[in-house]
């Protein structure tokens, strides 16, 4: 048996380690060849493979970003792109099936190569904004939330040395997690989340009833969080590969409000990609690793056009387009107990 591996979209810290895992798995428990594709897709429609081996692998657990590369390719585009040319590369090159370790972008295009061509594929979830139904957390989430929580603990320090409001952005396009569990942890004085719009004068509400109590408040808001009169998330970045906007700024534009509203003097930090650098934590590598095994026993298992995932605290097997059909967003619940501690 040969297995491809690839790493498609935006990275996030984890990825190595789950094709630490894949290759361990197969090498110790089967005789798995491996080989991984690079960039992604484009690997695929362009064929730009090379051999993992276990030595390859050796201490990935801890690595961020990936040793394959990622990209946005669309594997269904170009010369080498379509499910029939890619068949044929992967009879040439001897590949019995494909990992493709990517988001719902990524997860899709697998499942399209399955349903349109039997592209033998098996997906393995990864989102840093937490936003996949399919699978209860994804890896480089608690990474991500760790690296906010500690941006949160040290503008604090900052901010109460001059008494100013701190507004710290964090990742989260559709959806609020990144910014609810490092705001909740941090102790923020308010969460603004791309499914809860809130006008600026509830935000300034919440900043002054902080400061009446003689504290600095710190307010973390979601990239894609909106005001209400905002049609869509603030973006002055142009647009990717994808052609979607880049998003990112909105702590800039929310800043000035509250100073001109309340007279206190505000910053705006945006931590961007940090978020998505550097060493997993412990939490991620375990989760990591694990997906990567099972998406190896899911190829054995021959249950293609399906991901791993992670439900509760197993590993479970399901289909792909359970991952793509909806977003997994902040249930109402989940804001309402977080804003008890807003103000
Ligand atoms: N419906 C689709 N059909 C084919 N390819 C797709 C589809 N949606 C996304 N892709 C491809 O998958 C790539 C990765 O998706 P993207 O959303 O950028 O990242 P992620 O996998 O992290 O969600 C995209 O650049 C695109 O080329
Ligand atoms: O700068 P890039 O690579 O385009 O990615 C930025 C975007 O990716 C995200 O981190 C989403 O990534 P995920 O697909 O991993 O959830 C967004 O929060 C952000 O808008
Ligand atoms: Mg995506």
């Amino acid at each position: 048996m040969k297995i491809g591996l690839l790493t498609s979209g935006g990275d996030c810290p984890g990825l190595n380690a789950v094709i630490r895992g894949a290759v361990l798995k197969g090498v110790i428990s089967h005789t798995t060849e491996f080989v991984g594709f690079r960039w992604g897709w484009r690997g695929v429609v362009e064929r730009d493979l090379m051999p993992i081996t276990r030595h390859d692998v050796r201490g990935l657990a801890r690595q961020g970003g990936t040793i394959l590369g990622s990209s946005r390719t669309n594997p269904f585009e170009g010369e080498g792109g379509g499910p029939e040319n890619i068949q044929r590369m992967l009879d040439e090159e001897g590949i019995d099936a494909i990992i493709a370790i990517g988001g719902e972008g990524t997860l899709t295009a697998a499942r399209r190569l399955y349903d349109e061509g039997g592209i033998k594929v098996i997906g393995v979830p990864k989102t840093i904004d937490n936003d996949l139904l399919a699978t209860d957390y994804s890896f480089g989430f608690d990474t991500a939330v760790e690296i906010a929580t500690e941006a949160i603990d040290r503008l604090r320090t900052t901010a109460d040395s001059h008494g100013r409001c701190m507004v710290l952005e964090v990742m989260g396009r559709h959806v609020g997690w990144i910014a609810l569990h490092s705001g909740m942890a941090g102790g923020a004085h308010a969460i603004l989340i791309p499914e809860q719009p809130q006008s600026i004068e509830q935000i300034c509400e919440w900043v002054e009833s902080v400061r009446e109590r003689g504290r600095a408040p710190l307010v973390v808001v979601a990239e894609g969080f909106t005001l209400p009169d905002m049609t869509e998330a603030h973006s002055h970045k142009g647009l990717d590969a994808f052609n979607r906007p880049r998003l990112g700024g909105i702590a800039e534009m929310l800043a000035p409000m509250i100073e001109e509203r309340t007279g206190i003097e505000s910053r705006a930090t945006v931590l961007g990609h940090i978020q998505r650098g550097g060493e997993p934590t412990a939490y991620d590598r375990v989760l990591a690793t694990r997906l990567g095994m099972a998406a190896v026993e899911a190829v054995y298992d021959e249950s293609w056009g399906n991901m791993v995932t992670l439900r509760g605290t197993e590993i479970k097997t399901v289909s792909i387009a359970e991952a793509t059909g909806s977003l997994n967003t902040v249930p109402q619940s989940r804001y309402d107990e977080a804003r008890i501690l807003f103000g």
